[in-house]
């Protein structure tokens, strides 16, 4: 007994001294968990703030027992994003194997990755967004008859967030598969891409702590099938709408479905002599990360923006000004983009609200990190994961004075060159940066210049932040009014998550079972249900998709 704990002691005392002997500091780890229970059990923006404070631009964590550096000191965030691309080409990979995860863009390895990018990428551009610009418009439309109609059924708050949600799950519907989908909250269509990527806390218990050989059998795995059968919903609505196109030669439609199905028949070209085609688990498997990807970000992003506006009734009338001074009745896409104002309250909000906290890249091979003018030279192994706390570096007052003000002025083209390179990275930086920016910013500014000439936007005394492990998420109401009637109610206090008792009975069992006997690779091993790899076999188990509405294009 004595032996064992000495040889499983000294084993984690080692694991866990990597970041010591390499003279990097960082948090303290304990066995089998490394710093992951607080990642877990702290709302994830303001633990890195605290340790980025705490521990400066270069610190060390554990993920379990595998070393993760986080790096926010600009110039070797341009060296890993940008310049030494090749060494940082990955995300870390899933631990688990033949995923639909693991065939999406944002966790393919780089072969794949690539090929898929290179079809992909076009799709995006300012040419093709073009396209979609009258989808799009027409979703915010929609939005507004719906606030149209709850402002004037009861005049009173309105429950603003859901009400973004539909609109962002409508033009992503619209500009995906040139549907109008289901938006209903409870539908499958939106609960299964936010499903997939919120895991409630007993389930990372479950699969993140149980024995291995408890979680990864036959049982366990067909159980967690049929669990997650749920996103298997998408899987049967593309793949009818696969079959139909290509049974119908003369499709034109421009919609992000169609782009991938051109892909797939895709011969080498000169430029990418190694690009030839994707197949249709990859098409399936970006569109589902369309809306994976796309919704919650952008959602966030336009409640947050209102939520701010609602804060700041001057920002909020100077931006109607812009609004109106630019022609609000002829808009269109170029139009957006000559609103300076818009795009600075889109980028303050993105800088003070940045919905993915972090960028991740995995060095591939082991690389020098140097930085002459600092004299600052770090070591990174290959296999070392490497986290870019972009929440913690828009935070940082050095970057930004007076960073929890919302002060769009910062952004605005005459101050913009204040901004220091690689301290502003909403959407990541480099070959691997977000493909779908330039769609995230039309959804979000169009919905901005469309509510704020229509309405006036106050706090409705009630709304508050809730901060979810993730990012702290704008739980609204607003009070939204028609322009003429107003009513201004705004409380700027934002609650802190308080510990739940869930996730104290969570934390003490958690910390029960760091102190037992069980191995690391029993946790490392485990794979969570809501990345198992879904066999198309299971979809004959699925209700019928829905019937497609209004065909658009
Ligand atoms: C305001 C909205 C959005 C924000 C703030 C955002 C942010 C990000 C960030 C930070 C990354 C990681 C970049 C990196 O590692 O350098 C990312 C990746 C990605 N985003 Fe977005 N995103 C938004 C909207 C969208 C939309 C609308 C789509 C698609 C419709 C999308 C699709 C993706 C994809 C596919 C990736 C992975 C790219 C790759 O690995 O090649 N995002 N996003």
């Amino acid at each position: 007994m004595y032996v064992g704990n000495n040889i499983y002691y000294r084993k984690w005392r080692r694991i866990l001294s990597y970041w010591e002997r390499v003279n990097i500091p960082g948090p303290t780890p304990v066995p089998l968990y490394g710093n992951v229970l607080a990642l877990s059990l702290n709302p994830r923006p303001y633990l890195e703030l605290k340790w980025y404070k705490k521990y400066g631009r270069i610190y060390g964590v554990y993920i379990y027992g595998k070393p993760s550096l986080r790096v926010a000191e600009p110039a070797l965030i341009k060296q890993i994003l940008v310049k030494n691309f090749t060494s940082f080409k990955n995300r870390e990979a899933p631990s688990w194997n033949a995923t639909l995860m693991s065939k999406m863009l944002i966790r393919a390895p780089y072969e794949d990755w690539r090929r898929i990018r290179v079809i992909a990428g076009p799709a995006f551009t300012g040419g093709k967004l073009k396209h979609l610009y009258p989808l799009v418009d027409q979703c915010c439309r929609d939005l507004v008859n719906r606030l149209d109609s709850r402002v004037a059924a009861n005049g009173s708050p309105v429950a603003l967030r859901p009400l973004i949600s539909e609109y962002i799950m409508s033009a992503l519907g619209q500009c995906a598969f040139s549907t109008k989908v289901n938006t209903d909250p409870t539908h499958l269509f939106t609960t299964e891409p936010e499903g997939y990527v919120s895991v409630p806390l007993w389930n990372v218990f479950v699969t993140n702590v149980l024995p291995a050989c408890l979680v990864d059998n036959p049982v366990a795995n067909s159980l967690a099938k049929w669990w997650h059968s749920d996103y298997l919903y998408h899987r049967v609505f593309t793949t009818r709408l696969m079959a139909d196109r290509r049974c119908d030669d003369a499709d034109k439609r421009h919609d992000f479905l169609q782009f991938l199905m051109k892909g797939s028949h895709r011969s080498a070209s000169a430029a990418h002599p190694d690009v030839t085609g994707i197949t249709d688990e990859e098409i399936f498997a970006q569109c589902f990360l369309f809306f994976i990807a796309g919704y919650d970000p952008t959602a966030n992003t336009v409640s947050h923006a209102l939520h701010e506006l609602a804060l700041n009734p001057d920002i909020q009338d100077r931006l109607r000004e812009e609004t109106a001074i630019n022609g609000y009745r002829d808009r269109n896409y170029e139009r957006l983009s000559q609103l300076p104002l818009l795009d600075a309250v889109v980028s303050e909000t993105l800088r003070k609200y940045p919905p993915l906290v972090r960028v991740e890249r995995e060095a591939v091979e082991d690389v020098v990190l140097t930085d002459d003018t600092q004299g600052l030279s770090v070591k990174v192994e290959k296999g070392v994961v490497i986290e870019v706390p972009v929440y913690a570096i828009h935070h940082d007052l050095d970057h930004y004075p007076d960073p929890f003000a919302f002060k769009p002025d910062r952004f605005l083209p005459q101050n913009r060159h204040h901004i220091k390179p690689y301290t502003y990275l909403p959407f990541g930086d480099g070959p691997r940066n977000c493909i779908g920016m330039r769609f995230g910013l039309l959804m979000t500014k169009l919905a901005l210049d469309y509510t704020a000439m229509l309405y006036v936007n106050h706090n409705s005394g009630n709304s508050s932040e809730k901060r979810t492990s993730g990012q702290p998420t704008c739980n609204c109401p607003f009070s939204m009014e028609k322009l003429h009637c107003i009513q201004v109610q705004w409380s700027s206090k934002t609650k802190a998550t308080p510990l739940s008792p869930a996730n104290i009975a969570a934390a003490f069992i958690l910390a029960l079972i760091a102190v037992g006997y069980i191995d690391e690779s029993m946790t490392r091993r485990l794979r969570t249900p809501l990345t198992r790899s879904l066999s198309s076999s299971t979809t004959s188990l699925l209700p019928a998709p829905p019937i497609r509405q209004l065909p658009v294009v």
